[in-house]
């Protein structure tokens, strides 16, 4: 009686996958184990937590929508009203997972610990890592220590900031990596924590998830050599309200692609100058002069986290100048 009550959110991914066979680990079905199978599979669960499941999706990440993520972040931002939930895990496949993490960080106001988790590997595969993480997951969620520090990723023994982590290697184990380095660790069914996040998240956060019914159209065009000036203004025509340029190096831009973006910011279009080199870093005014073109800088948010926090910023009304400030403050 005295255990936290965990709900566990399952959407599908690799972590509910099965293989035709233990060496099947990177050719196998993800989404297939249904929620109430996982959690009996780890009969471990019960001596940390009290946990249920609910089944929201059964689908790869790479398929999630604008629609899954807001019907995500109601039922979580509900049962986090709940006076017998403790904390609420999410499993997720890994794709995408990263960018929930964050969208849920952004929008959820509160300090109830909410963790996603998956896994590399499929239950059914030799050294698969579902279940460990699915513990460890479980661990964090049920901790009154993992309380009000944003929404959590706990993979690979990590304990790291949804905000931060991105899937950096997708053949091994130790998928998730944060630039700025994890929060902490869970060993053995116990948490150590090493930093805390200094980003507006969930209870501090200007955005809230009970309120937003649709996010803002966004799309990401990607830098690169020889790269066709139209692409940007293909993605454009389908009626965004915000570009992301992922761009090279410090978030660099083609020279033929510059008079593009200009005529889509003249257009009302705002553009978000991102870098897709790993742990890319953009400052304002340099490579590109974004005060002159009244363009946006992703500041460490790589591309398809900037996606989604323009997509969250411009659900509301706003200038660049408060879509700049959003992006320094999150
Ligand atoms: N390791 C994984 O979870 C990847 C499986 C699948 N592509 C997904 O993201 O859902």
């Amino acid at each position: 009686a005295d255990k936290p009550n965990v709900v566990i959110l399952a959407t599908g991914g690799t972590i509910a996958g099965a293989g035709a066979g233990t060496v099947n680990s990177a050719s196998y079905q993800s989404a297939k184990v249904p929620v109430d199978k996982l959690i009996v599979s780890v009969p471990e669960l019960g001596n940390v937590a009290s946990v249920r499941g609910e089944q929201v999706f059964q689908i790869a990440s790479e398929s999630f929508t604008n629609a899954h993520l807001l019907q995500l972040g109601k039922r979580i931002s509900a049962l986090a009203k709940q006076k017998d939930v403790d904390g609420i895990v999410v499993t997720h496949g890994t794709d995408t997972l990263e960018e929930t993490a964050f969208f849920l960080n952004l929008t959820v106001h509160t300090d109830k610990p909410i963790v996603l988790v998956g896994s590399m590997r499929p239950g059914t595969a030799m050294s698969a890592d579902g279940s460990l993480n699915l513990y460890n997951a479980v661990v964090v969620a049920g901790s009154a220590d993992a309380q009000g520090k944003g929404v959590l990723v706990a993979m690979n023994d990590q304990i790291d900031a949804g905000r931060d982590v991105s899937k950096s290697i997708n053949i091994k184990t130790n998928a998730f990596a944060s630039q700025w380095g994890p929060l902490g660790m869970v060993v053995e069914g116990r948490n150590y924590w090493f930093r805390a996040p200094v980003k507006r998240h969930t209870s501090n956060s200007e955005f809230d998830i009970d309120k937003l019914d649709r996010l803002a159209e966004v799309e990401i065009v990607y830098g690169y050599g020889n790269v066709a000036a139209a692409n940007a203004q293909v993605l454009a025509e389908r009626g965004v309200q915000a570009i992301i340029h992922a761009g090279t190096g410090n978030g660099s831009v083609a020279d033929r692609v510059v008079p593009v973006l200009q005529g889509l910011r003249a257009k009302g279009v705002q553009i978000v100058r991102a870098a897709h080199v790993p742990a890319g870093f953009v400052l304002r005014n340099a490579e590109q002069p974004d005060d002159k073109y009244d363009w946006v800088v992703a500041h460490d948010l790589n591309p398809q986290k900037a996606r989604i926090l323009a997509a969250v910023a411009l659900s509301q009304p706003g200038d660049s100048k408060n879509l700049q400030r959003v992006f320094w403050e999150y």
